[in-house]
């Protein structure tokens, strides 16, 4: 082992610099502090890769990843995947928090006993409003914002055995129901609730100990108190050894409940070694100017990032736009991402245009203005998990394939989940394998006749619900566990069935719908808090003034992080848009000028007033 070590190499013949490849290396618990395209996602894709081809990780051991976001995640899987043999890619299991949390509690639900056990069908919290409910039923009136916070936040403030009073009755009410309030649980609710399965089977306990050696926690700064609890429950005085990453500049969920001390808690909990990269790959250089300068406003420790040797010094153009009218602004828009596209070869994908608040606000003016000149962008918040998920792709995959046999990504997608259901993953018997195929192409061709002739929703739900039943739910469950647990695989596959059906309205070819379904010619308008860990070539930054960033004064540090982590996203363009009137009202950035202060001292942003006088 000792010499597989030594001999190493990163894949993909990426070079890290040396804090990261001694941060892979290290066996111990440690934690990765970097600058936004420092390359820690990539890090822990290394270090993956490290653990187990060097047997660093002891077979049959495994390595959790746990992230926050559904699409980082998979993201991570991906990069694994395309690096390592399928026997040691399977031992590689990558899931959000949330469903890290929900997987303990739905395995040994009957590890609880039945006063504090949830009805089997509990529902997702999708909103507070189930909760709101309980505590109205409970006497509790939650009739403002802050009050709704406090009381919500303090349901899952107490180990679960110390829940007392109005706050267990509410608990009651949702672990199991009462008249019209369905049995309900946040992840919050459900996190307390695996925190006390840990802690009351310490077999349970020692067998996750025992099947996770190595942990990675990506975006480590957005860390909530009752995550961290999570994790310290789970591998704290134990053999695992964790890997943390984070960016303390990106922490843009203290709203959500983010513990402000993670870094220093988690240093002195797990006794954990810091290293800190330097190097920005993802940023031209100009962009590093203005990250510099955030960094100063936010806090006195120095950050000099350094960009990639790909670049030339003068790389990277950031421009403010003032606009008079936000028409004018979505027009100006539209025509410099044609230019991108067609002039710069720029893809839709590598486009992203980020708002502070809400994309709807925003999306429909600029949405209409870019169908003018024929570029597709769409609210992407509503497709981001949807096509994360596991049945969302299976499907996909198996219509894209019945559609064009030619679609050899598809069939090796399908193919490869046929033989995962049916267990035959280390089957040489050549008649299982011909059976297996004949099977998928008899459905494959049905599927096609079908499709065809689908001519409104219903026929697309049963042809949907028949492609299901050709795998077998059970089997599918079976392997992809989070739908193990109540009616999520259903929902999933009616939002599936309705926006294919939409795009197949408006294209009548069902390998265009799938494209754009799939968004493939569409440019994404998200928040800039789904915008995190993601990355673009061209970032347009719309309604940059204070009604986007409303509550600026109560959370100045909260609003530069997110301002942050917005810029930090763009690779090559950066755009930032202030329109004076914008839905019939007047517009002001004067008490958000420090963020165009910082703009203005970075020294590389340019101002550009489009017509004004
Ligand atoms: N050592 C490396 N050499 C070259 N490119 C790299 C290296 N590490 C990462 N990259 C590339 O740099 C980009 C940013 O990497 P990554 O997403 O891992 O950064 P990050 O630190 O997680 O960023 P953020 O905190 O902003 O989400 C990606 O395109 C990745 O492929």
């Amino acid at each position: 082992m000792g010499n597989l070590i030594k001999e190493w190499k990163p894949s993909n013949g990426l070079i890290l610099e040396s804090a990261a490849l001694n941060a892979v290396k290290d066996l111990n618990n440690s934690l990765v502090a970097a600058g936004p395209g420092a390359g820690k996602t990539e890090l822990l894709a290394q270090k993956a890769c490290f653990l187990l081809e060097t047997k660093s990780c002891v077979n049959p051991s495994k390595i959790l990843a746990i992230s926050f976001k559904k699409d980082a995640a998979v993201n991570l899987k991906d990069r694994i995947k395309l690096r390592l043999s399928k026997n040691l890619e399977s031992r590689f299991i990558s899931q959000t928090f949330d469903s890290f949390a929900k997987s303990i509690l739905d395995r040994f639900l009957y590890a609880l006993s039945e006063e504090i056990r949830p009805d089997p069908n509990y529902e997702i919290a999708a909103n507070q409003n189930e909760i709101v409910r309980a505590f109205s039923k409970c006497g509790v009136n939650l009739y403002n914002n802050k009050i709704k916070k406090q009381y919500i936040d303090n349901l899952t403030k107490r180990r679960l055995e110390n829940v007392s009073g109005i706050y267990k009755d509410v608990w009651d009410k949702l672990l199991k129901g009462d008249g019209d309030i369905k049995p309900t649980l946040s992840f919050q609710m459900i996190s307390v609730l695996a925190i006390h399965v840990l802690e009351t089977n310490p077999l349970i306990l020692k067998s996750l100990r025992k099947t996770y050696s190595h942990v990675f926690l990506d975006e480590f700064q957005d860390t909530t108190r009752v995550q961290y609890a999570l994790v310290k429950t789970c591998f704290h005085n134990s053999s695992t050894s964790i890997t943390a990453v984070g960016d303390n500049r990106q922490r843009i969920m203290l709203w959500a409940g983010a513990k402000p001390d993670i870094f220093d808690s988690y240093k002195k909990d797990f006794n954990s070694q810091e290293y800190t990269l330097v190097m920005n790959h993802r940023s031209a250089p100009r962009f590093l100017e203005i990250q510099k300068t955030v960094n100063n406003y936010l806090q006195d420790v120095p950050f000099s990032p350094v960009a990639n040797p790909k670049w030339t010094e003068d790389e990277g153009i950031a421009e403010i736009w003032y606009f008079k009218d936000s028409i004018t602004e979505a027009e100006h828009i539209a025509e410099r991402v044609t230019q991108l596209i067609h002039q710069q070869k720029i893809t839709y994908r590598d486009i992203c245009i980020v708002v502070k608040q809400s994309v709807q606000q925003f999306s429909d003016d600029i949405i209409g203005v870019l169908e003018k000149v024929n570029i597709q962008a769409r609210n992407e918040a509503i497709f981001q998990d949807l096509l994360k998920e596991d049945i969302v792709l299976l499907i996909l995959n198996t219509l894209k394939s019945a559609l064009d046999v030619r679609d050899s990504d598809a069939w090796s997608f399908i193919w490869e989940a046929k033989v995962f259901f049916e267990g035959k993953s280390s089957t040489v018997n050549p008649f299982v394998i011909d059976e297996m195929r004949k099977q998928l192409k008899v459905m494959l061709r049905h599927v096609k006749t079908r499709l065809r002739k689908t001519t409104c929703q219903e026929e697309l739900t049963i042809l949907l619900m028949d492609i299901v039943d050709f795998y077998d739910v059970n089997k599918i469950r079976k392997h992809y566990p989070q739908y193990l647990q109540g009616q999520y695989i259903n929902k999933l596959l009616e939002d599936l069935k309705e926006y294919l059906y939409q795009y197949y309205v408006s294209t009548n070819d069902w390998i265009a719908a799938i494209d754009s379904f799939q968004g493939n010619d569409s440019i994404p308008i998200m928040t800039i808090h789904k915008s995190k860990g993601l990355e673009f070539d061209v970032v347009f930054f719309v309604g940059f003034d204070d009604n986007s960033f409303w509550s600026f004064s109560k959370q100045e540090d909260e609003d530069i992080c997110t301002f942050f982590v917005g810029l930090s996203r763009s690779k090559r363009y950066l755009y930032f848009t202030f329109s004076e009137n914008r839905f019939g009202s007047i517009r002001t950035n004067s008490k958000i000028s420090i963020l165009y202060q910082m703009l203005e001292e970075s020294g590389v942003v340019e101002v550009k007033y489009v017509d004004f006088d």
